[in-house]
């Protein structure tokens, strides 16, 4: 009897052997078919061929599996025939880490972003008056902070709001930073600002409401400065991801990806800070990777352990919001430091020994 289940087992091990030879066979074929389809930017999803094999198999099956049971089995091949074929594309993207193993630097004004420390960017959410913004200038510059926020170009979402003092803004940004020493980062909105900003800011930001924005991507990419891209509202990693390449394919390889929140149905923060983001886009990419702890919160008292948990989990910067007077600010009022509660984040952060240079 255990001679025959022996036997028997043999045989099963037999075919298990062929089945994986074949297996790999077909994988092999759907890895060209795959690299066929990147050529001609056809989708890698294809329901009609996989409907045309599973009608195909199941004409052919003379039992015992139920072609109900035959199709899953085949639907599971299909699945894991997808990933390779996704797996190669991610491959081949400019920002993948498997393309450049090395973390990409991105350097600006004396700054580095994506080196062994992680940096601190803070500022104003919009640009409002020369006092405003030398007040918190000089607050950073005290601090020890390098780099400078503020918005000059704001996307809001009702056209009655503050829209931001546009080019007047981005001239005071720059008149401020250069009396206190300091590098900036300010959001466009629209390609014809590209030029104009390369005159006036150190870093271009891409809004999360223009990470779709496709057009505008390609233009920064032709632009001479770095861009920080802010992840979408509701963007997956894989639409983020396909941006920043948007960005880089067209010629700007100085890239730094933000995580500022997704939409969920949590209502205890303004958005929910996806951590996991941190270390998958770190995996997945060699771009730097930093954290809005404001606009994903939109909670002073907890953005602390958040920024304490986004340099935990690999972030190469925080970014953060600090006005003067936030109850009279003509944007997020409720989410921005005054100066001393910026000052008890920025010694917290500091105290946490997660700031520092890392191996
Ligand atoms: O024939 C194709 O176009 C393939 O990509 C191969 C394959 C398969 O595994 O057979 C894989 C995914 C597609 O959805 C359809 C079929």
């Amino acid at each position: 009897m255990n001679e025959t289940l022996e036997q028997l087992r043999a045989s099963v091990d037999g075919i298990d052997s062929q089945l994986l030879e074949l297996l790999s066979k077909r994988a092999e074929l759907v890895h060209q078919i795959g690299q066929v389809k990147e050529t001609q930017g056809v989708p890698k999803f294809e329901p009609e061929r996989e409907k045309e094999i599973l009608d195909r198999v199941t004409g052919l099956n003379k039992g015992p599996f139920s072609d109900s049971t035959l199709k899953h089995l085949f639907k599971e091949i299909f699945k894991a025939s997808l990933n390779i074929q996704q797996e190669d594309h991610k491959r081949q993207l400019l920002v993948s880490r498997k393309k450049r193993p090395e973390d990409t630097i991105v350097k600006f004004n004396g700054v580095e972003v994506g080196g062994p420390s992680p940096i601190l960017v803070a500022g104003p959410c919009s640009i409002e008056s020369r006092d405003q913004l030398r007040t918190v200038a000089k607050a950073l510059k005290e601090s020890g902070i390098t780099v400078m926020r503020g918005g000059a170009f704001k996307p809001r979402t009702s056209p009655y709001d503050f829209q931001g003092l546009g080019l007047d803004g981005l001239k005071l940004l720059k008149e401020v930073a250069d009396e206190f020493g300091l590098a900036t980062i300010s959001e466009i909105v629209h390609p014809s600002h590209i030029e104009i900003a390369a005159d006036y800011i150190d870093v271009i930001q891409i809004g999360a409401r223009n990470m779709h924005n496709f057009e505008l991507l390609k233009e920064v990419g032709g632009a001479k400065i770095p861009v920080l891209l802010k992840r979408g509202l509701s963007a997956t990693l894989d639409e983020f991801i396909h941006a920043a390449e948007y960005i880089m394919v067209s010629g700007n390889e100085q890239i730094m990806l933000i995580e500022r929140g997704i939409r969920t149905y949590e209502t205890a923060t303004r958005n929910t800070l996806d951590i996991s983001a941190v270390p998958l886009l770190k995996q997945e990419t060699h771009l730097p990777v930093m954290v809005d702890v404001t606009h994903s919160t939109g909670r002073k008292d907890i953005m602390l352990p958040c920024a304490k948990a986004a340099l935990a989990a690999g972030a190469d910067g925080i970014m953060v919001e600090v006005h003067p007077d936030p109850q009279t600010a003509l944007s997020d009022a409720a989410q921005q430091f005054d100066i001393p509660q910026f000052g008890n984040f920025w010694n917290g952060l500091k105290n946490s020994g997660l700031f520092g240079p890392r191996s």
